[in-house]
């Protein structure tokens, strides 16, 4: 049994408002955290600036939903909070361009912590730099506020030029909504270390692998792609909803006694505890050695041959082909809100 909990979850009834009221955000950038950002801040009556591109495609669509939209440096110039919602790598730049508009008691705030920790940006120590980070993609952070929920969320304190960085920081959670779900205290390092590790092992690399392997096997078996995508890619939503709402018992509480025996018994048969986590272990050192962190900025200063190469080879895989016509003639439970492909 693991000890008691030493972090404090946070609520909406640990913010005060009145670090942000008065306060004028920039958000830069609108894409799968940035438009949920702006939006939410909007609605929580918080006074917003979008910092994109001038030939930004998201420029219109955000004036369209009333927001003010500036280059990153006018908008970073009138702000008292910087909210970097670029790609990690596109980050030092942006930096570079909004820095002089940065004063002193500013904040300098982020989504992940990457370019602070891996030491890709240092800024002045006359300004608070500080991170709110949604525990779940953009467009979830947007669709459960409009719900009048929340996603969990991170806060962490890098620098604290004001005192006031992680009250600050609390309001803004508060105003984008994640103290209503609960927000944890963490660091700069803990929080780049974990989700690196999180999205590479197991999140977004490990669980796809495991679907696109469990179509192939079934495909190759001689079984219909239709079945080997519902199998192994359609239903994951509906079984790890219930671990999110309950845990592991949530879920083996609620499938069949069939499918808990056949899971707790041959579960290991696929991820097993020598190779599996001998690869976990493997992620979990080039995470903290920096040299995935290296290796991921090097391959956008040389245009991203891999990163393209292997996109394309996800996208061309037969389960996109398969699910993208299964998903049209299936009726969707809730609005789906189209999430815009990726540059
Ligand atoms: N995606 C997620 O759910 C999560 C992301 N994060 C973090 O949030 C941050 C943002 O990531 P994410 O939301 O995925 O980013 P996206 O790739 O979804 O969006 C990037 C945005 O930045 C804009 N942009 C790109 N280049 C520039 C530039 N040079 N100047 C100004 N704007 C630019 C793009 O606009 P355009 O191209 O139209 O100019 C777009 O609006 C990252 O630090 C990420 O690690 C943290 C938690 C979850
Ligand atoms: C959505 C999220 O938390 C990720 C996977 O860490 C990310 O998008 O970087
Ligand atoms: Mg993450
Ligand atoms: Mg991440």
């Amino acid at each position: 049994m693991a000890d008691e909990f030493t972090t404090t979850v946070y609520r909406d009834e640990d913010a005060d408002s009145t670090y942000i009221e008065d306060k004028t955000v920039a958000v830069l950038g609108y894409g799968s955290q940035g438009h949920a950002h702006a939006l939410n801040l909007n609605d929580s009556g918080v006074d917003v600036i979008v910092g994109l591109r001038e030939d930004s495609s998201s420029w219109p669509e955000a004036e369209s939903e009333g927001l003010r939209v500036e280059t990153p440096d006018v908008a970073a110039a009138e702000a008292d909070i910087v909210q970097m919602l670029v790609p990690d790598t596109i980050q030092p730049a942006v930096y570079e361009a909004i820095a002089d508009g940065l004063e002193a008691g500013d904040t300098l705030q982020f989504a992940h912590g990457f370019n602070i920790h891996y030491g890709q940006i240092r800024p002045p120590e006359d300004v608070d730099v500080t991170m709110v980070a949604p525990k779940s993609p953009g467009h979830l952070v947007r669709r459960t506020y409009q719900r009048g929920e929340g996603v969990p969320g991170l806060i962490a304190v890098y620098q604290d030029a004001t005192g006031d960085a992680k009250e600050q920081s609390l309001a803004y959670a508060e105003a984008i909504g994640c103290t209503r779900a609960g927000v944890i205290e963490t660091t700069f390092q803990e929080e780049v270390e974990t989700d690196l590790f999180g999205e590479q092992a197991v999140l977004c690399g490990g669980v796809t692998e495991l679907m696109k392997m469990g179509y192939e096997t079934l495909v190759d078996a001689g079984y219909s792609p239709e079945m080997a995508y519902f199998e192994c890619m359609n239903e994951m939503k509906l079984i790890v909803d219930l671990i999110y709402e309950d845990g592991l018992m949530g879920m083996w509480n609620s499938v069949s006694d069939t499918a808990e025996y056949g899971g707790i018994t041959r579960g290991e048969y696929v991820v097993d505890d020598e190779y599996a986590r001998e690869g976990m272990e493997q992620v979990l050192e080039e995470v903290q050695n920096g040299e995935f962190a290296r290796e991921w900025i090097t391959e956008n200063q040389t245009n991203r041959p891999s990163y393209k190469q292997l996109r394309a080879a996800e996208e061309g895989h037969e389960i996109e082909d398969v699910g993208g016509r299964l998903r049209e003639l299936f009726a969707w439970e809730e609005q789906r809100e189209e999430v815009p492909a990726d540059d």
